[in-house]
C-alpha cells in the first residue's frame, strides 16, 4: 500500500506543472496525438504530430483538424467531430489524410471525448496511426490471395487440407471451389463434419480409403487412391492425392487435390472389357478366363474349398456350319453362350476357349451341388431353338467335369475336365462326364 502511494506522489510531482490528465496523456503518447476543441480546432499537438504531418506543431495549432482530411469539408473527420459532439462517445475508423508535402496516407484513428463536468468544454483526444504501408501489404495481400484463390478454382479438381489429431480424428480445414459440383456437397458441411464425405464413399472404397490415410499419416508417404463416390448424380470415381506433414504437437496434414476420373475410368473399364470379352458371345475370352480363374483358385485355397468346373463343347457343330453356313455357326454360339450365362449365377466364371469350346468355373459351389448344375445347363442347351427360314435348328452339348481342390492347379484341373468331356464325347454326346474319384462328386444318371 506505502509502495503504491510513493508511485503515485513521484507521478504527480513529475506531472505538477505540465497541465491536465489530457494533456500529461497527450505528450505521453507514442505516436500521434492532438487536442481540438468541440469544433475540432487543434489546441495542442504532441511532439509525435510534427513528425507524421510534415510540419512543425504550431501551424496546426488553431486549425481545424479537418484540414488534415483530403476532404476537408465531408470528409470522415467531420463525420467523425459530429458523432463525438453529438452523442458524447468515441469513434474509431480509418481516414485518408494529407501530409504537408502532399502525400496521401491512411490513418487509423480514435476520437475518444473527453470527460468534462457540465460547465468545462468539451474536448477530443484525437490519435493517429499510420497504416499506409500495413493497407498496402494487406491490399497486396488480397490481390495475391484472390489471384490464388482464382487460379485454384480453375483448377481441374479440388484442393483440400485435412487434418488428423493425435486421437485419430480427421477433418477437413479448407476446400477450394468446386466441391459441390464434384460430390454434390457444400465445402460448409463437409469442414463441419468430415464424415458427411466420407460417408458417400462406397463400402470397400471406404475401407481403402481410412486404411491408405492410416498409412500415410504413419509413413508420411504421399497418400493416393482411386475411390467411388455416390453423388446425387449417381456414383463418380475420383482420385485422391495429397503430401502429408506432422506439426510438432502430433497433428497430421495432407494438403491434396480431388480430380473426378469417371470419364477416364470408364474408358479403361470399356478397355478391359474388349480386351477381356470374347467379340463374337461376350463371355470372357481364354486370357481372361487365366487371370479371373487364378483369383478364384486363390480365394477357394485360402478358405481351403474345391471349386469345380467344367469343359463344354457343342456337339457336331461343323454340321451346322456346313449346312447353314459360317453366319448360323455364329449365331447359334451367341444363343448358347446366352443359355450358359442365363442358367449361371452372376459370379460364375464362363469364357470361350476357342472354337465352340466353353469352360464354367463355379464359383462357391460345393462339389457335390455341380453335377446338378451343369446337367441342368445341358437341359437348357438342349432345349434351344434357333429359328432360321424354314427350320428350326437345335442342338446339345457335351460336358466333362472336374473339380480343382484347395492345393491344385487350374491347368491340372482343366486338363482332367478335358479328359472327362473326351469320355463324354465317346460315351454318346449331349452327356456329363465326370471324375468317379472325387467324394461328393457322382456321375449321376442322364436323360
Ligand atoms: N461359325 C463358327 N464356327 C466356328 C467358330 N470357331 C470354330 N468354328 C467351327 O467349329 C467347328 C468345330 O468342329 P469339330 O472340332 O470337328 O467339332 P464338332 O463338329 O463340334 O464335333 P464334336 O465336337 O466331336 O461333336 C469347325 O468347323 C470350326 O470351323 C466360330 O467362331 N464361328
Amino acid at each position: 500500500m506505502a509502495r503504491i502511494r510513493d508511485m503515485w506522489q513521484t507521478w504527480s510531482t513529475q506531472r505538477a506543472g505540465r497541465g491536465s490528465l489530457a494533456e500529461v496523456l497527450l505528450d505521453d503518447f507514442p505516436g500521434v496525438a492532438l487536442l481540438t476543441d468541440a469544433y475540432g480546432v487543434v489546441l495542442r499537438v504532441n511532439p509525435g504530430c510534427e513528425r507524421y504531418c510534415g510540419s512543425p506543431a504550431k501551424a496546426l495549432i488553431g486549425r481545424r483538424i479537418t484540414s488534415l482530411d483530403v476532404d476537408p469539408l465531408h470528409g470522415d473527420i467531420s463525420h467523425a467531430l459530429a458523432h463525438c459532439v453529438a452523442r458524447r462517445r468515441p469513434w474509431q475508423g480509418v481516414l485518408l489524410c494529407r501530409r504537408a508535402d502532399g502525400r496521401l496516407i491512411h490513418q487509423d484513428a480514435v476520437f475518444q471525448p473527453l470527460a468534462s463536468g457540465s460547465s468545462e468544454p468539451l474536448r477530443l483526444l484525437v490519435t493517429l496511426h499510420d497504416v499506409t504501408e500495413l493497407r498496402q501489404r494487406a491490399l497486396h495481400d488480397h490481390t495475391l490471395l484472390e489471384r490464388l484463390q482464382g487460379t485454384l478454382s480453375r483448377l481441374p479438381g479440388v484442393v483440400f487440407q485435412l487434418r488428423q489429431d493425435a486421437r485419430g480424428r480427421l477433418d477437413f480445414l479448407y476446400f477450394s471451389d468446386g466441391l459441390r459440383a464434384l460430390a454434390g456437397l457444400s465445402a460448409g458441411a463437409v469442414m463441419d463434419r468430415a464424415d458427411a464425405l466420407l460417408e458417400r464413399v462406397q463400402g470397400e472404397d471406404r475401407e481403402a480409403l481410412v486404411t491408405s490415410l492410416a498409412q500415410s499419416a504413419v509413413s508420411l508417404q504421399p497418400w493416393e487412391l482411386e475411390f467411388r463416390l455416390d453423388t446425387p448424380e449417381g456414383p463418380r470415381w475420383l482420385e485422391g492425392r495429397a503430401s502429408p506433414t506432422r506439426r510438432g504437437d502430433g497433428i497430421t496434414l495432407w494438403d491434396g487435390l480431388l480430380l473426378c476420373i469417371t470419364s477416364r475410368k470408364q474408358e479403361e473399364q470399356r478397355t478391359q472389357r474388349l480386351v477381356s470379352t470374347d467379340m463374337l458371345t461376350g463371355v470372357l475370352n481364354r486370357r481372361a478366363f487365366f487371370d479371373a480363374g487364378e483369383a478364384v483358385r486363390a480365394r477357394a485355397a485360402r478358405q481351403g474349398r474345391s471349386v469345380p468346373l467344367a469343359m463344354l463343347d457343342l456337339d457336331h457343330f461343323k454340321r451346322i456350319n456346313d449346312a447353314h453356313g459360317h453366319a448360323v455357326g455364329d449365331l447359334t454360339l451367341q444363343a448358347f453362350a446366352t443359355t450358359c450365362r442365363d442358367c449361371l449365377r452372376p459370379y460364375d466364371l464362363l469364357a470361350r476357349l476357342g472354337g465352340e469350346e466353353f469352360v464354367v468355373m463355379l464359383v462357391d459351389t460345393l462339389p457335390e451341388d455341380a453335377w446338378s448344375v451343369l446337367d441342368r445347363l445341358r437341359a437348357e442347351v438342349e432345349a434351344i431353338e434357333i429359328e432360321i427360314a424354314d427350320t428350326t435348328l437345335r442342338i446339345t452339348v457335351s460336358l466333362g467335369l472336374a473339380v480343382l481342390p484347395p492345393e491344385g492347379s487350374l491347368d491340372l484341373a482343366l486338363s482332367q475336365a478335358d479328359q472327362a468331356l473326351y469320355r463324354a464325347k465317346h460315351e454318346g454326346r449331349n452327356r456329363l462326364a465326370g471324375p468317379t474319384d472325387v467324394p461328393g462328386v457322382r456321375e449321376g444318371e442322364q436323360q
